[in-house]
């Protein structure tokens, strides 16, 4: 047996060793389903499976590279540089590379970031005179975006009697045309958005049965991680690729399903059986990563959702200290507990920062955190949120970088024609658009053929487009010998936006100048790298391709030791030591958009339990009594996830019988703390604070006081029901209420809503308002 087997328990083994044919492992959090494709890639290898024939998707780039390190290591050759293997958007980008002819476009297509495909959604909006407020741009991309994830080109759209009326039911009659439009424009410029990279693949396989062919032949053996969070569209393509040999192993776990909301199918993973022939089931049971009272309370936790396989998850590790929960006054005093503590733990224990995460359900939430950090000089990173790729001035060189591999792309042209200020103006830009929509051409191309068209230009504009195209033109020339970083560099130098900013001075302008020597230093070691590959060139294209196709986890490039913030939904698949969940407040998490049916609140509790079980050592749950949301202080209550938890596996700092939000002093707003006022909830002065769990009788107290202490907010939001009712939703709109049923916490009604059709609400969360 070779030696790295024995890294592995009896059950991780099984499907380790099961060579050929199609297989499923269901397993709980840390339980080894990852390790399991890793070592299942090293077995395949040893027993002369070549590289190029193992396709395998992961979560995030960053994850294939690691995995790729280890499998390296393992199988002791560098071979495991040509898998196939990364995130589905990577891999089919790169196939629809090579085949993109076949659908039409150039091989150098762009892909279009959400920035862009908002950015063309909002052009089209315009130029179809739609009311912006009615038909506000991000809600049509995500229509337009799960039409895409489902399959739903424009022609099907058209077809769907069912889409439309939903459509001008929600007042928006005239989404068809808008997609239409959309779809139109990105592919008259040469663009992919997110979305198609998926869509175009089906598309691929679909029609040319002889490329799916090619392919089903390359790919013999394929690995799925995270199989419960693939789409439809993702399905699909996994499936079309594993026909011929069904050599495929999928691993995932059903309580860990998070992406609903971007079309994400659960069945995907429960229907696995049926779609493939013999398929062998294994489970994972014994949980690595965390301690027995993590474990515990991780599964106290995911009993509670209705809709879920049976799985047993024990651990062999400690007991481990309990879980401290922790009630602040405000964010910035949850802030400042969470970074003592980090601080107060990595001195005693001598750890790194990056053993310790702090997770939030949203990003709006790290602001206090990081303030906090920055005051204790912690030095932290956060994922997410705005990238770096996104800021005006990287966007602004990445444009330009755009243009010269692909001089259709619209979104890149408009951007920088006229930064810097060229002198050419919106009215030209205008005049062009229409020239090109009306000959079915490119901007880039109207310009140059501007001599051949009789367009109103005045000499003078047409010499500065005819500048900027030649400036453009000589960049591609240089960029079909040279290296992405000689390129990029000439690009900053020859189009002076460097001057235009060192003209600024502020601050922010030097801020900006020093990006763009990251950028720059970026692309050099890009080329670096790809050079040391041997099988690569580091050219712009293929920086291009990685810079779109970066995953959030991705960005992380640098090895500096730093604590990581992140939302929920990037932690997927991760672990640390050490790891905050913040912001534990009902309507904060879960979520006031997530509580309006069962199924959107069992799915902030397996958000809940994806949190929870990335700890391995210790993890700790704060929330606040107030917090700032929509500009306004309001009260909080505790999570409802808090109180799920078994109480044996719990610690907590306050005593929570008199956890009724009292109007204490706050830092924030006043300046110093009133300390003895302070002392009102805090236990008694000593160090370290003394974790106990409330007594029976607390708990008791506890238990009657909850919904007496909540009772005067409950009583606006809960209404007397009664069959016949009619009724409104901040999201459905208006109802009439169909049916009631249970009592008091449990009542439900069965409502008919214009807009959301028929649905079961719990009426403890389902904010209506009785209308007759
Ligand atoms: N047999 C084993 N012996 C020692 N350590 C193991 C074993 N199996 C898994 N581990 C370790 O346990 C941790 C969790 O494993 P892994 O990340 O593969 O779990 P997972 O099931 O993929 O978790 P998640 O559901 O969170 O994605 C990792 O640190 C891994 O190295
Ligand atoms: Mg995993």
């Amino acid at each position: 047996m070779e030696s790295y087997l024995a890294e592995l328990n009896e059950a991780q083994r099984a499907p380790v060793l099961q060579k050929d044919g199609a297989m499923i492992v269901i397993a709980g959090a840390g339980s080894g389903k990852t390790r399991v494709l890793t070592y299942r890639i090293a077995y395949l290898m040893s027993q002369g499976v070549d590289p190029f024939n193992i396709l395998s998707l992961t979560f995030t780039n960053k994850a294939a590279r690691e995995m790729k390190n280890r499998i390296s290591k393992i199988v002791g050759s560098s071979e495991a540089k040509n898998l196939w293997m990364g995130t589905f958007h990577s891999i089919f980008a790169k196939i629809l590379r090579f085949e993109a002819d076949k659908l039409g476009y150039p091989s150098n297509f762009t892909i279009y970031d959400t920035q862009d495909s908002q950015s063309v959604i909002r052009a089209v909006i315009k130029d179809m005179r739609l009311d912006k407020d009615v038909y506000k741009y991000k809600q049509v991309y995500n229509r337009i975006s799960s039409f895409k994830n489902s399959l739903i080109t424009v022609k099907a759209y058209f077809q769907n009697p069912e889409l439309q009326e939903a459509d001008a039911m929600s007042k928006k009659p005239r989404m068809g045309e808008i997609y239409q439009a959309y779809v139109e424009r990105c592919f008259k410029a040469g663009a992919m958005d997110f979305d198609d990279l998926l869509l175009k693949t089906n598309e691929l396989l679909n029609r040319f049965p002889e490329v799916l062919h090619k392919y089903q032949s390359r790919f013999r053996y394929i690995l799925v991680d995270e199989y419960q969070d693939t789409n439809h569209s993702q399905y699909l393509i996994v499936k079309a690729l594993s026909d011929k040999f069904q050599n495929i192993c999928v691993v995932g776990d059903d309580a860990q399903s998070i992406y609903a909301f971007r079309g994400a199918n659960i069945n995907n993973i429960l229907n696995f059986q049926k779609d493939y022939e013999n398929v062998e089931m294994y489970r994972l049971e014994q949980n690595y990563r965390s301690t027995k009272n993590i474990v515990n309370a991780a599964n106290s936790i995911i009993d509670k959702n209705k809709t879920k396989l049976e799985k047993v998850v024990w651990t062999a590790n400690d007991d481990g200290p309990k879980i401290v929960v922790n009630r602040l006054l405000t964010d910035g005093e949850e802030g400042r507990f969470v970074a003592s503590s980090i601080f107060e733990t990595k001195m005693q224990n001598q750890l790194s920062n990056g053993d310790f995460a702090i997770l939030y359900r949203t990003n709006a939430q790290s602001r206090a955190m990081e303030d906090a950090l920055r005051k204790r000089d912690i030095p932290y990173r956060i994922y997410g949120g705005l990238s770096f790729y996104q800021r005006k001035e990287i966007k602004d060189i990445l444009s330009y970088l755009r243009l010269l591999i692909n001089p259709k792309d619209e979104e890149a042209l408009k951007r920088i024609i006229n930064f810097p200020a060229r002198g050419i103006g919106q009215t030209t830009m205008d005049r062009l658009s229409i020239a090109a929509n009306q000959y079915g051409k490119s901007i880039f191309e109207v310009i140059e053929n501007l001599d051949h068209l009789d367009l109103k230009i005045n000499k003078s504009t047409r010499n500065k487009l005819e500048n900027f195209v030649n400036m453009i033109k000589s960049f591609t020339i240089l960029s079909e010998n040279a290296d992405a970083f000689v390129v990029a560099d000439t690009v900053t130098k020859k189009t002076g936006l460097v001057q235009e900013m060192k003209k600024d001075g502020t601050p922010e302008g030097v801020a900006r100048i020093e990006n763009i020597e990251e950028l720059l230093n970026g692309i050099r070691d890009f080329v670096e790298e790809q050079k040391e590959l041997a099988d690569s060139s580091g050219s712009l294209a293929e920086f291009l391709e990685d810079v779109a196709l970066a995953t959030d986890m991705d960005k992380d490039t640098s090895d500096e030791d730093r604590v990581a913030l992140m939302t929920i939904h990037l932690a997927k698949g991760l672990e640390f030591p050490y790891v905050y969940i913040v912001g534990l407040e009902e309507d904060l998490f879960p979520s006031s958009m997530s509580m309006n049916t069962r199924s959107e609140l069992e799915e902030e509790r397996r958000l809940f339990y994806v949190a929870l079980t990335r700890a391995e050592t210790q993890a700790y749950l704060t929330y606040t009594q107030s917090r700032y949301r929509w500009g306004k202080l309001v009260d909080a209550e505790p999570s409802r996830f808090i109180e799920e938890i078994d109480d044996q596996f719990l610690d907590y700092l306050v005593p929570q019988d008199d956890y009724k939000y009292k109007p204490l002093i706050d830092t924030d707003i006043f300046g110093e703390v009133d300390k003895s006022k302070l002392r009102q909830t805090k236990p008694k002065k000593g160090t370290p604070p003394p974790a106990h769990k409330p007594t029976e009788q607390q708990l008791q107290k506890l238990r009657k006081l909850k919904p007496a202490a909540s009772e005067p907010a409950k009583a606006t939001k809960t209404v007397n029901l009664a069959e016949g009712n009619e009724v409104e939703h901040m999201r459905f709109g208006k109802g009439k209420v169909l049916k009631i049923e249970g009592v008091g916490q449990d009542q439900k009604a069965e409502i008919d809503f214009e807009n959301g059709g028929i649905k079961n609400l719990l009426l403890r969360f389902a904010k209506l308002k009785l209308l007759s």
